[in-house]
């Protein structure tokens, strides 16, 4: 590093001094924090999205947002290259430069840093970061923050492109590695246009039938809903109504949201009796989830949840259904001789009841360890990945040589087939890999892709729910002296240490018909997250706060 980058880069760092005894680590999905302590941080990510850039030859995304949490938190995430999370291998890094006391540690870190990963300074290479925020009030300065970060780096760039979904910063990353076309017009045409062939394909006997066409989405009061208001204009077929659109006065995730709505299971707000047998989707602060659901009754705000099992559940059925129809053996004029890989992603946390419904589809289901960093990854290892967090964040990714194939089957099948079946089916399936977000999980174009598949099997959304009933379920956290001191195996299910905390819970679920709990501690709170399901509500209730009660004795503050 030469003395003028040295110079900035001390100089720009002495305006973002770190605050008094934080220490903040890259957990599940960045950094995420009360949004009065995350400004060196910020500025701190904003130089390392430079280096990634540097590093990489290639656009970085950097996303200010914390989804879900309360309107007063923030976060930051990297998006690499590909358009998906920030590679693990630097996250280390990131936690260094994020608790490096000092500019002057901090720049000897960096320097550290470049030498080992071999980054080079000067301005030799040029770099570029795409910057995204949410709605959130202190996104602003925070925006401004990573700016001088990145302009800290001689050589790099940093675009603001606004305030976006968090999916749609990552599309763009992805588009403008790949010479696409990428900008926030971009994305809303192909959605469009994808959901316009996907109904184009709609078999006609189901076209005919009178389906709801109505949509009523709650928007978290995040930017979710301001997106899909500029989204829905293009949409013919479907009428989307916005409510917590945030321009009525209401609080960020304050009682709305999926997150609030698949947790407790109850209406979020504005939404209420009158909505009794309405098709409902509910997005998160950031909109890279969705869940549905419809209000049970006038008399109380429960609902039935459809929750990202479902949506995995209906996107399997659907995707297996038109694989089963392009591969079938009767056509003899058609080369069958490719084998697709299909594999269906979920963590512990999803529902029993769905992994047992998509083993008797025949599926491969696969478990990894809860954050979609680690879904996304396996999902990528097949040629059509389906992967899903029960919360509702996930995603379908096409191999890039599937999609190859499926072009190369839809030009052979129009050339010399007379199965027109096969034909749809092989464009349907490309429609599906343009409409969904093949960079993250991505709640707006998953709510199109949801909507396409209902219409296509002519369902209800009462009907969809109806695929398998849900195991009762509960989910508690716990608050403990270290968290860092449990450690699971087995895809999170097992608990290794502390000795004898498995054990225990193995004691409790064992009294529980269709009994299973486990535990981990979380990588966004600081709480060991306890999950329980077993066959009626009351014992998951009880199997979870037994389990519970175990974690604080075994963990609690007063185990120390
Ligand atoms: C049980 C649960 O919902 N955990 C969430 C939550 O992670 P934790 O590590 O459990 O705090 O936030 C992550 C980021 O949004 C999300 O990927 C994950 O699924
Ligand atoms: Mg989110």
């Amino acid at each position: 590093m030469d003395e003028e980058q040295r110079a900035i880069l001390l100089e720009s760092a002495t305006r973002f001094p770190t605050p008094e005894g934080v220490k903040l680590s890259y957990g599940t999905s960045g950094f995420r924090a009360d949004a009065s302590i995350l400004s060196s941080t910020v500025f701190r990510v904003g130089i390392l999205a430079a280096l990634r850039s540097l590093k990489t030859q290639s656009v970085i995304g950097l996303m200010i947002t914390a989804s879900h949490n309360e309107v007063s938190d923030n976060g930051i995430k990297i998006a690499d290259p590909s358009g998906g999370m920030l590679t693990q291998e630097w996250e280390p890094f990131a936690d260094t430069l994020a608790n490096a006391i000092d500019a002057q540690d901090l720049v000897r870190l960096i320097v550290e840093f470049a030498k080992k990963e071999n980054i080079p300074f000067g301005g030799v290479h040029s770099a570029q970061v795409l910057l995204g925020r949410d709605t959130r009030p202190s996104g602003e300065s925070l925006m401004e923050a990573a700016r001088q970060g990145i302009n800290s780096i001689v050589g790099a760039v940093a675009i603001d492109m606004g305030v976006l979904t968090t999916p749609q910063l990552h599309w763009m990353v992805r588009g403008r590695n790949k010479g696409m076309k990428a900008s926030e017009p971009d994305y809303y045409e192909q959605l469009s246009n994808s959901f316009g062939c996907l109904m184009d394909l709609i078999p006609k006997e189901m076209a005919a039938l009178a389906m709801d066409e109505k949509l009523t989405v709650d928007g978290a009061n995040g930017v979710g809903g301001e997106k899909l208001e500029e989204l829905k204009k293009l949409l013919n077929g479907l009428v989307i109504q916005v409510r917590n659109d945030g321009k009525e006065g209401g609080v960020l995730n304050e009682g709305v949201g999926a997150d609030y709505v698949q947790k407790e299971k109850v209406v979020p707000c504005s939404f209420g009796p009158n909505d009794v047998g309405l098709r409902c989707a509910s997005l998160d602060g950031d909109a890279d989830r969705l869940v549905y659901f419809h209000v049970l009754s006038k008399s109380n705000n429960k609902i039935d949840l459809v929750d990202g099992d479902k949506i995995l559940s209906l996107f399997a059925l659907y995707i297996k259904e038109q694989l089963g129809i392009l591969t079938k053996k009767e056509d003899e004029e058609v080369n069958n001789d490719y084998r697709v890989r299909l594999g269906v992603v979920q963590t512990a946390y999803a529902n029993g009841a769905s992994t047992d419904y998509l083993k008797h589809l025949g599926l491969e289901v696969i478990f990894t360890h809860t954050g979609v960093k680690y879904l996304h990854e396996k999902a990528a290892e097949y040629d059509i990945g389906i992967y899903f967090e029960a919360n509702g964040h996930g995603t379908i990714l096409f191999s890039e040589h599937f999609v190859c194939w499926l072009e190369a089957k839809k030009n052979e099948l129009a050339s010399i087939s007379t199965d027109l079946e096969m034909q749809k089916a092989a464009l349907r399936l490309l429609a599906v890999s343009n409409l969904i977000n093949q960079a993250v999980g991505d709640a707006l174009s998953g709510l199109l892709l949801v909507e396409a598949i209902l219409r296509h099997m002519g369902w209800s959304i009462q009907k969809w729910s109806e695929l398998y009933q849900d195991l009762p379920s509960r989910q508690l956290k716990v608050k403990v002296a270290d968290r860092t001191a449990v450690i699971t195996a087995n895809a999170e299910t097992v608990v290794v240490k502390p000795p004898g905390l498995q054990e225990a819970i193995n004691a409790e679920t064992a009294k529980y018909p269709q009994g299973r709990s486990f535990i981990r501690p979380s990588g966004t709170e600081d709480v060991i997250r306890v999950y329980a399901e077993a066959s009626t509500q009351e014992s998951a209730d009880s199997l979870a706060k037994s389990v519970a009660q175990h974690v604080d004795h075994f963990l609690g503050f007063g185990s120390s």
